[in-house]
Formats: structure tokens, C-alpha cells, sequence
């Protein structure tokens, strides 16, 4: 397919619903079956690329919890998330949902803005893909998927210049030469 010619698949969907779902059974087991009915755990949804692989998760979970979304940039020092929602999470247990650690830049910068803004209860981190990139103080991760190389990756939720993000798959991106663009 013309479009694709400069993508290879590294995950394919089946892999990527099975590690979903894999996961989905460890945050029901871990995280949601002890938790009190009136204090559910929040799911953090970080956008943009996280929203197939939240909606995925949330499927799977045994319980309909509450879901805020939070929108960062790993460039950016940008965070948005509506004021209602920085009240609701005080207090609260939140599952912070992305779908890659690269540099961990967005996440930590993240995480100590919920830390600070939101003063939770508690906060676990939920990453489909780990890329091995150096870092000397790397973020701990409750719930993983993937680790991966260090390459650019596009679909299930990545994108290059906001195309691909629908794909069910996940794939390795390089620069198409400009007859096939
Ligand atoms: O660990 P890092 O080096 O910070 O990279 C990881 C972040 O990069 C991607 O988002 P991106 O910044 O591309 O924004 P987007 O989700 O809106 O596309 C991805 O969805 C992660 O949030
Ligand atoms: N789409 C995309 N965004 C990223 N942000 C940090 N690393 C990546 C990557 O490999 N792909």
C-alpha cells in the first residue's frame, strides 16, 4: 500500500490487544478489586496519543471507573486539564495512562504536576510501549507492555504530523523518499 510503504509493522494488532488485555486483568487484580466503593481510582488519560489505548483498557476493567484526560506535549511545558477535574482527582488513587515512555520527559513533568496541582492519594503509571533510551533516573512502572528500540514509532494512537493515529498496529517510521510522499 502506497501510503505505508515507509512503515513496518512492530506490533500487530493481536499483539497489541493481548498486552492490553494482560494488563487490564493486573490493574483489576491489583489496583481495582481493593479498592473501596466509594473511593474508585481515577483513570489519567494522557493525550493525544494514549486515547485508543485508554479506550481499549478501559474496556477490560471490571469496573466503570472515572476517567479525566490531561493534554501534554513532550516538547511542551504545557499542561491542560480543566480546573473540575484538578479538584476531582484530589484524594483520589489515579492510573496514569500513556502510550510511550521515550525520553520520560512528558510523564515526569506530568506526574509533578498532578503531585502539586491535584495532591492525589496515590498515583500508578500504566505504559503500553518502553522505549530503551538511557535514563539515568528512570520513572518506575507499575504496568508495562512493551519494551521497544529506539525508533520512531507511528500508530494505535502515535503520530507523524497527526496522520497515522488510528492504525490498529504499531509501526517503525522513516522519512519516505519524496516520489513515494
Ligand atoms: O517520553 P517522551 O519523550 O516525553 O515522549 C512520550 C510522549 O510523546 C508522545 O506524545 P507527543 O509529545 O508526541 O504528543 P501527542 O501525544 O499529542 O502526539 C507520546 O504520546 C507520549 O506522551
Ligand atoms: N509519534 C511519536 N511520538 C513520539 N514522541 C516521542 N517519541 C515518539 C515516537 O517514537 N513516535
Amino acid at each position: 500500500m502506497k501510503a505505508l510503504d515507509h512503515m513496518t509493522v512492530m506490533l500487530d494488532a493481536e499483539q497489541i490487544q493481548q498486552a492490553v488485555a494482560d494488563m487490564a486483568e493486573r490493574i483489576n487484580r491489583e489496583v481495582i478489586a481493593s479498592a473501596a466503593t466509594d473511593r474508585e481510582p481515577v483513570m489519567v488519560v494522557v493525550l493525544k496519543g494514549a486515547f485508543l489505548f485508554a479506550s481499549d483498557l478501559l474496556r477490560h476493567l471490571s469496573r466503570p471507573i472515572p476517567v479525566v484526560f490531561a493534554h501534554t506535549r513532550s516538547q511542551e511545558e504545557r499542561i491542560v486539564m480543566t480546573v473540575e477535574d484538578q479538584e476531582f482527582l484530589r484524594g483520589r488513587d489515579l492510573i496514569l495512562v500513556d502510550i510511550l515512555l521515550d525520553s520520560g520527559d512528558s510523564l515526569k513533568r506530568l506526574h509533578r504536576w498532578l503531585t502539586d496541582a491535584c495532591q492525589p492519594a496515590s498515583i500508578r503509571i500504566a505504559v503500553l510501549l518502553h522505549k530503551t533510551v538511557l535514563d539515568p533516573e528512570p520513572l518506575p512502572l507499575d504496568f508495562l507492555g512493551y519494551e521497544v528500540p529506539d525508533l520512531r514509532l507511528v500508530g494505535y494512537g502515535m503520530d507523524e504530523h497527526q496522520r497515522f493515529r488510528g492504525l490498529p498496529c504499531v509501526y517503525t517510521w522513516w522519512k519516505p523518499t519524496p516520489d513515494l510522499a
